[in-house]
């Protein structure tokens, strides 16, 4: 039997898709099988699984998870859907490609091996004069499985993909989206329904285009895509899954129903920021004034010192400046933090 057959004889039986990318790290060739259901199932790569139910689909989803290696929440949610999938326990009515970004981040429980994988999409994987690694051959090739899904897809079907983090720190607000920049296109009140009914009432708006995953298929593929924070790290077995009840029965739903209705659009249920700035570490020499307990969404007073980045000491230059994502040991040259500032719902959302 050819080692293709014995792995998808194996996914067949367990539906440990999660597994089997973890025991090739980088590379995995291709298979296909159906289920009894008539589920066409295609495995592209290793992590790269791809599920076309026999029916008419009006939309094509990707969920990615692990593009961070040791955000473990996401991985587990994927991983119960694949295999609730490959039983037969969930139908589906939907196209769905699921991404498990980063196998041997995985294995080593670590954000990324040699180098953020987010930080290498929309083409930055490949940059003259930087030699190739592994993370910037894999970040070109989920480009690609992404490209070739979209490109499967039937004409004027929708495009959606969320690409599900957990965050370093603890959060005020425990799960929050980051909305990729639109270059002026409106905000869609439906893809904040969705947010709320998968338990994310906060919002970030970004205002720059990103090497991130969610960028990309925003800005390529024109797909409503976010980067969804759905808590802090934990290594695996330590993650309460009761709080992530809300995101799966979403993400369920939206695979499984021809339709989904939210409940009305109502501003109130949401806090919504926009990006104030970015701050990179541009020297070796890079610290924050606060302590490595300080949650995103802590404000700081206009004039209180944010970071300190070589000799060049940076303070809040608004009332209420709020940090997201601060880490100090990021690559230098690469976003260190981000600031945002409360917006409300306005005549820039559809
Ligand atoms: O908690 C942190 O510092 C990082 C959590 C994380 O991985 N966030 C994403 C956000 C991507 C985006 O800006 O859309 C990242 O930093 O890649
Ligand atoms: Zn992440």
């Amino acid at each position: 039997m050819s080692a293709t057959s014995e792995y998808i004889n194996q996914l067949k039986q367990d539906g440990d898709f999660l597994t089997l990318s973890r025991n090739h790290e980088w590379h995995l060739d291709a298979g296909q099988f159906t289920l009894n259901n008539n589920t066409q199932v295609t495995v592209h790569d290793t992590g790269v699984i791809e599920f076309e139910p026999d029916c008419i689909t009006s939309k094509n989803v990707v969920l990615s998870s692990a593009i961070h290696g040791n955000e473990t929440a996401p991985i587990e949610i994927c991983d119960e859907l694949i295999k609730h999938i490959i039983s037969g326990k969930l139908e589906l009515q939907q196209r769905v490609l699921f991404i498990f970004g980063n196998p041997q981040s995985i294995n080593i429980g670590k954000r990324f091996v040699e180098e953020n994988l987010n930080r290498l999409f929309n083409g930055h994987h490949t940059v003259d004069g930087i030699a190739m690694n592994d993370e910037r051959i894999r970040a070109a090739k989920l480009e690609q499985y992404v490209s070739d899904f979209y490109a499967r897809s039937e004409q004027d079907t929708y495009r959606c993909h969320y690409d599900l983090h957990t965050a370093i720190r603890g959060s005020k607000n425990e799960k929050f989206a980051v909305y990729p920049f639109l270059h002026g296109k409106p905000w869609k009140k439906s893809q904040l329904q969705f947010l709320l009914s998968c338990g994310v009432n906060t919002v970030l708006m970004m205002k720059s285009p990103a090497t991130t995953f969610s960028y990309y298929s925003s800005f390529v593929h024109g797909a409503d895509s976010f980067t969804v924070e759905l808590g802090q790290v934990k290594p695996f077995g330590e993650n309460d899954m009761s709080r992530f009840a809300k995101t799966k029965q979403t993400l369920t739903a939206l695979i499984s129903q021809k339709e989904v209705e939210y409940p009305k659009f109502n501003a109130s249920d949401f806090e919504l920021f926009s990006v104030h700035r970015t701050i990179n570490r541009t020297e070796q020499n890079f610290s924050f004034p606060f302590s490595d307990d300080a949650e995103n969404f802590t404000g700081f007073a206009k004039g209180e010192l944010l970071a300190t980045d070589g000799d060049n000491a940076i303070y809040a230059d608004v009332e209420g400046e709020a940090i997201i994502f601060p880490n100090a040991q990021v690559a230098i040259g690469q976003r260190a933090l981000l600031t945002v500032v409360p917006m409300q719902v306005d005549s820039r959302f559809s």
